[in-house]
């Protein structure tokens, strides 16, 4: 649209592209005043329509240089831990400049597993000279929990939350809403205003922490714990966030996580986080991956649906794990089955047909250690009939049946690209984290029809 000025002191000779056209001979001035408002109110429609457009434009210029994931899966699938390693991978400094705020989930996971023991503990008489030794590490927990949770004042009190009552077994875990408070937790260190009082507690709880980390080192290998946890059926190695064996080290005042240590490091994510992250490397510095990590847990799933639309690839985590397992939120059900169920409904959604899919069956170093002491796994997956108990046996048989639902249940014919991780280990992960994105932007470009 072209707009043309006409001189006030009346019309002159009219072309066709000359908009608005000109008054009518015989103008009243209140008729003046009505169509030069009307022009003006036209003018201003079309400018903010044009402006619409030119955002869209932008949006789209963007999203061509993006590609979207969306990680799904149970909760302690791993979900989490595999968009560490991909962090690691393609924005490792932007990663280890995280290490601080991992610190203060990995001492929060510790000082959880302490406090959990010594609650399970409390009616144990000979232990109460370490209770009351440790006890200040209820006041650390306090610390580091409000240090977490004052990131946004908008829910400070429930952005730590006890996600696990601990009469299941479990030290509760800590849990963030999306928004991350760890990353908050890295914001204010940068904030001059907030930093002072801050560091302040940080400080303080690892001080308190460094002064008790002996007691926690001898509390952990007193045969007396050892035996009353064995009684309440309590395993907290087998448990999410386990520091308890490198007590001391994780302790010590001088203490630096490792890359290993943050992926072991358990924070429950709630709602849907979004992770943007530019390749430091590989010369593709101007092309932007986004991803999207999902809450497990059941009432976390209906947030995952608004993104299927949206997403060039969904990478779906199962704990293989699991199967003698049943979930935290309803203990009726086995959590390899419930596995099995969101799969098949994953598979099936229309939303997704034209989505990458990646499995990624995790934790297959829990799996082989589980069947090496014995467990059964027909016992707990009766389909799996007389063939042996092993893992290379189990992971196969595990793969066979994840591909045929996906097989089944998908509207369409799609490939699937299907890894067994432990997310844990990084160079085996880096491994898979090199097919996945290049399978992803394989498919990217052929659904473009750039192939
Ligand atoms: N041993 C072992 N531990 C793993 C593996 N993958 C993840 N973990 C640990 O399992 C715990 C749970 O992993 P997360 O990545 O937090 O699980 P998630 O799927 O994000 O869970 P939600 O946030 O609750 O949905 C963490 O403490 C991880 O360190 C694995 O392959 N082997
Ligand atoms: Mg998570």
């Amino acid at each position: 649209m072209r707009w043309t000025k006409f001189s006030s002191s009346g019309p002159v000779s009219p072309s066709i592209e000359t908009w608005p056209p000109y008054p009518p001979l015989g103008e009243t001035e209140l008729e003046r005043a009505v169509r030069l408002e009307e022009e003006r109110e036209a003018k201003r429609i079309s400018e903010s329509i044009d402006h619409g457009l030119e955002l869209e434009q932008q949006e789209l210029r963007k999203r061509r240089n993006q590609t979207r994931v969306l990680l799904l899966g149970q909760s302690e699938s791993g979900k989490s831990t595999v968009l560490k390693n991909f962090q690691l991978h393609f924005a490792p400094e932007a990663f280890r400049a995280e290490t601080e705020a991992w610190r203060a989930v990995i001492h929060l996971n510790l000082v959880r597993s302490v406090n959990f023991i010594m609650d399970v503990l409390s009616g144990q008489e000979e232990l109460r000279q370490l209770r009351m030794q440790l006890s200040p590490l209820r006041q650390v927990e306090m610390m580091l929990v409000k240090s977490m949770s004052a990131s946004d004042p908008s829910h400070s009190a429930s952005v730590v939350e006890e996600a696990t009552p601990w009469f299941y077994g479990r030290a509760s875990e800590v849990l963030v809403r999306g928004g991350s408070s760890w990353k908050a937790l890295l914001r204010r260190r940068k904030d001059k205003q907030t930093r002072q009082t801050r560091s302040d507690d940080l400080e303080v709880a690892r001080h308190i922490l460094h002064a008790c980390r002996e007691d926690i080192a001898s509390m952990w290998s007193n045969s007396i714990v050892q035996a009353a946890l064995l009684e309440e059926g309590v395993s907290l190695q087998e448990q999410a966030g386990f520091f308890l064996d490198d007590a001391a080290r994780v302790a010590d005042l001088d203490y630096e996580p490792s890359l290993s240590d943050i992926l072991r490091a358990r924070l429950q994510t709630i709602g849907v986080e979004e992770h943007v992250m530019t390749a430091e490397k590989f010369g593709e510095a101007s092309r932007q991956w986004v991803f999207y990590d999902v809450g497990g847990s059941r009432g976390q799933r209906a947030s995952w649906v608004p993104f299927f639309e949206d997403v060039n690839a969904i990478l779906f985590l199962c704990s293989m794990a699991a199967f003698n397992e049943v979930l935290l939120e309803d203990r009726s059900v086995n959590r390899l089955l419930d596995s099995f169920n969101l799969w098949r409904t994953i598979c099936s959604s229309k939303l997704l047909k034209m989505t990458t899919f990646v499995l990624l069956l995790n934790k297959s170093d829990i799996l082989k250690a589980k069947l090496e002491t014995g467990i059964s796994f027909v016992r707990y997956v009766k389909s799996y009939k007389d063939e042996p108990n092993d893992y290379e046996h189990v992971s196969e048989y595990l793969q066979r049946k994840f591909i045929a639902y996906h097989r089944h249940y998908s509207p369409n014919q799609r490939q699937l690209h299907v890894h067994v991780t432990c997310a844990i280990d990084i160079d085996t992960t880096a491994t898979v984290i090199t097919r996945i994105r290049d399978a992803i932007i394989v498919n990217n470009l052929i659904s473009s029809d750039y192939l």
